[in-house]
Formats: C-alpha cells, structure tokens, sequence
C-alpha cells in the first residue's frame, strides 16, 4: 500500500489496454483477480482491527475481486459476510464467486457491518447507478464505522470524475494497479477519501502521473544570479497581482526577479523595479516571463500583452491575459508558453464544455501549443505532446485573492531554473500546494508566496549545483 504522489494515472481505457498486455506476456485475469484481492484483504485486515467486514459485491469484475477479499479474509479467521448484486458476467469474476464457500446476501436485505468494502462498480460503471441501488448502499454507508472503497467508490465516472449516482463518500479507496482521473478529479475524488495505491503486478505508463515533490537544480559555486534563473513580470492595472506574482518567484528560488512598469523603490527592497520597455522586455538574461496577473484588458494593456507576445522569451501567461489571446495566436507564436486559467478564464480561451476536465485540459494543450495548468481543487497540468499531471488534494484554504498570482510566479521561478514547461508547471503546483499546507489555515496570498521558501527547502538538494 503506497502513498500516490508520482504513481501512473489511467484512464479506463488505458487501464483496460495494460491488463491486456500483461495478458499478453502470459500473465491471466485470474491471476491479476487474485493478486488484487489478496492485497485488498491484507489491507482491509489491517484497516478494520478485527471487527466485522461486510463485503458488497457488483455483477462485474470489480465483484469479482471482492469475492476473493473475502474468501481471502475468511481463510485467515476474520469475520466477513459477502452481499451481492446480481450474479458475476465474466468467466473470471464466477471463478472468484465460486471460491467463496459462505453463504451470500442480497444488497437489498443484508444487514450492516461495522466495515463495509465497496466492490459493487469499478472502472466498468457504464450508466448511473439506479436510485434504489444508491439508496441501499447509502444506508450500509451510513451504519459503518468505515468503509473502503475497492478501485473506485461505486457511482463515480473513472475518466471525468463525475457522479453517476454515487450515493456518500468512502472513507479509504484502495485503487489497483495505478490510479484513475477519478481519484483526483472532483467531486470524485472527494468521495474517495484517502487513497491507497495496492500493487497488482501490471506495468503502466507514466505519460499521465500524480504531482510529485520535484528535483529542482541547487545553486553551486559556480551560480550567479542570473544563471540561478531570471524572472520577469510585468506590471498592469492592479499592481499587488504583479506584486505578488514576483514575491513568489523570488521565495521559489528565482535569483533575479524584475518587476516591470514600476521604479519607485518599496518592499522587498530584492524586488528589481524597472521600467517597462523594449530593453527592459528584450532582456536576453530573461528565463521566464510572467504576463497577465492584474493586468487589466483595456486596449493599452492589449498592446503591452502583444509586445510580450513578440519577446522570444519562455512565458507564463496568468489572468486577464487570457482573456486578451485565442488559442490561434497562440499556437502561431510558438516556443516555451504555460498557461495558467482558472475555470473562468478556461472557458474564455477555449469554450465552455460538458468534457471531462482532463480531456479539456488535454484538447486546449494541442489547440494552443501550450502548456495548460487548468486550476481549481482539481488541477490539471496538460503538456501538447500528451502528457499529463494531476495535482493531489491541496488544502481548500488556497480559495483566496492572489493565490493564483503566487502560483504563476512559483511556476516562472521553476521555468527560469531551467525545466520544461510540464516539468516547471508541476513543480510550481507541487510548491504551491505544500506552501499551502505548511500556512495551515486561513492565511493570505502574501503569506503563501513567503511559505514557498520552506516549500523549496524541502525540496533543496534533490539535483547536484548547477
Ligand atoms: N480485468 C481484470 O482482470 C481485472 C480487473 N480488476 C477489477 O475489475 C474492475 C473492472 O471490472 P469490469 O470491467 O468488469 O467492471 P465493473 O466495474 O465490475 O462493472 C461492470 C459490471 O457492472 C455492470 N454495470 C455497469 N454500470 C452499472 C449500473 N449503473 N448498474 C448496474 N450494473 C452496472 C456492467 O454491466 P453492463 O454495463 O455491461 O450492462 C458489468 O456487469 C476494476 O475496477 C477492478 O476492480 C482487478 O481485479 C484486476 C484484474
Ligand atoms: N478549494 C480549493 N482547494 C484547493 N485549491 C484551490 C481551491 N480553490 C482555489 N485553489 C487554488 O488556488 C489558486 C487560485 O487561483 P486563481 O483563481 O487564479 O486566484 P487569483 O486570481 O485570486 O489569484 C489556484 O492555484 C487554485 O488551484
Ligand atoms: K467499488
């Protein structure tokens, strides 16, 4: 059982597409089944201290593993009862049904247990769940001292995170092999409570994986501070966006932060204040770019966003800028682009839509050529070739002004240090989140950009000086 930060993420299809190559190598379902459900029963062993599991089995496969949970825990003495609905479909789920000696309830009429395991749907929910099903289930729910969910909380979408009738959250999911959008996309993942990660002995692909603490390069004696990365905001409307934005990339570790658009000295006196022009923009030294935190979308502001368009520097684009691009002109400038919208300014750029956030996330990367860090409680960090994080559960305190404007700049500080866009993105959404958690609760954006400092220490070290 391992904690998700780093582990692979699977659609349903890619799931479906690593079973059958392992299939392929000469592993079978039946052994994959039973690996699955013997770590669950080891797991859900442990979990319940000996009280009483009350085990729900579906009519699919995801039945089929709970079926051998309890076969498994009741050869070890534990007390178990099996509940189902419907009969097993797959040869592989009635092998596993008929290793199950006890007798076997109905969903409708069984009684409750003070641990409940969730094997109804997994991955294979292809509908809603009927209201009378969730009805039931509610009530087991309601009546456990603790319920865990086998693969996916019943009535979940695996690829979009939706709820399809899913009636309460779990309160541990254990999810098998890798992990699903689902377990971090909302409002699944709140209903999957804490999640587990169970090895079942299949290989999966890292295109799509769960943010993870970043190696991010240590300054040596051979650093300055322009090599240790130069950061570059410009300065619109409102200018404590900007403000923060540079406080940010400066706590994350950037050793040279200008502020363009302002020369009146003020805190933090570190904070380079120049004037915003085409030397000032040009600024050959510059690794990243931050353009649109406060920035305003008047017409002069516009053109100041087209001039930073024209640098050839790597951007972060924030903010009103996203309201003042389209994917086109984007696309055509070409280079180095993150782009990070909130749900607003997503639908703004790219259309409203009833998609799955992955997979919009996933089409707005190869519409604009950019990288997409599409925020929320769910972020989603998209690359153009396809690949993709997506950020664990951050503290719901980062619900406040200007903690946006931090994350841009937490995100420029990592581009300027020299990663790749995917890589810059999730290491200023690793830093954000974990600053977050170091504030605990109710702080302010200010607070946050300072927290990166020890964010960044956590991580210090993990690459030799550069
Ligand atoms: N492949 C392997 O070897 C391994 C798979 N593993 C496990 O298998 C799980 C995936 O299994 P799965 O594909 O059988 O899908 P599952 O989630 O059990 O549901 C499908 C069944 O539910 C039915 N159904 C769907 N929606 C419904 C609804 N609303 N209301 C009522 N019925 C509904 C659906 O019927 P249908 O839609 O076809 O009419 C079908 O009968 C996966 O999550 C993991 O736990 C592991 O053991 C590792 C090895
Ligand atoms: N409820 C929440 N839980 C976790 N993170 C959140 C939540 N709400 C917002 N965030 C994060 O906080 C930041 C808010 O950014 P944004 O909406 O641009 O704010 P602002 O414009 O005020 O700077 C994003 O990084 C987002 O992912
Ligand atoms: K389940």
């Amino acid at each position: 059982m391992r904690q998700i930060e780093g582990a692979a993420v699977l659609t349903a299809a890619d799931m479906r597409a690593v079973e059958q190559a392992a299939f392929e190598q000469g592993d079978s379902a039946a052994a994959m089944m039973r690996r699955a459900g013997q770590a669950c029963a080891a797991a859900i062993r442990r979990l319940s201290a000996g009280s009483e599991v009350l085990v729900l089995c579906g009519p699919g496969n995801n039945g089929g593993d709970g079926y051998v949970i309890a076969a498994t825990l009741a050869a070890d003495g534990h007390p178990v009862r099996v509940a189902a609905l419907g009969t097993p479909g797959s040869d592989v789920a009635q092998q596993a049904r008929a290793g199950w000696v006890g007798p076997v309830e109905t969903l409708h009429d069984t009684a409750p247990a003070p641990v409940l395991v969730d094997a109804l749907f997994g991955i294979g929910l292809s509908h809603p769940l009927d209201p009378a099903i969730a009805q039931a289930l509610l009530v087991l729910i309601a009546a456990a001292r603790l319920t865990i969910a086998i693969d996916l909380p019943s009535g979940v979408d695996t690829d979009s995170g939706a709820l399809l009738g899913c009636p309460a959250p779990a309160d541990i999911t254990l999810a098998l092999g890798a992990l699903k959008p689902a377990h971090l996309l909302q409002p699944a993942a709140s209903h999957c409570g804490a999640v587990r990660l169970l090895d079942i002995g299949v290989s999966a692909p890292d295109t799509m994986q769960v943010v993870a603490a970043p190696a991010l390069p240590m300054p040596g004696p051979h650093s300055h501070k322009f090599n240790r990365g130069m950061v570059a905001i410009v300065r619109g409307r409102m200018a404590g966006a900007a403000e923060l934005a540079a406080a940010a990339a400066m706590h994350a570790g950037s050793g040279y932060v200008a502020l363009l658009g302002s020369t009146i000295p003020a805190a933090p006196h570190a904070l380079v204040r120049r004037k915003l022009n085409d030397e000032s923009l040009g600024d050959p030294r510059i690794g990243a770019l931050v353009v649109g935190p406060g920035l305003g979308r008047d017409d002069d502001m516009r053109a100041t966003l087209e001039r930073a368009l024209a640098t050839d520097h790597s951007l972060v684009v924030d903010g009103d800028a996203l309201h003042l691009v389209t994917p086109e002109q984007l696309r055509a400038r070409g280079g180095q682009m993150i782009l990070t919208p909130h749900a607003g300014e997503f639908d703004a750029l790219f259309g409203s839509s009833d998609a799955g956030k992955l997979d919009r996330a996933r089409a707005a990367a190869q519409a604009s050529g950019a990288t997409i860090v599409f925020k929320g409680a769910d972020t989603v960090v998209a690359s153009p070739d396809g690949r993709a994080r997506l950020a664990p559960a951050a503290s719901n305190w980062l619900s406040t002004a200007g903690s946006g404007d931090v994350l841009a700049g937490a995100i420029a500080a990592c581009l300027a240090a020299g990663l790749d866009p995917l890589g810059a993105a999730a290491a200023g959404v690793w830093l954000h989140g974990e600053a977050a958690r170091r504030c605990g609760p109710a702080f302010i954006a200010d607070d946050l950009a300072c927290a990166l400092g020890p964010a960044r220490a956590a991580v210090a070290g993990a690459v030799p000086p550069r």
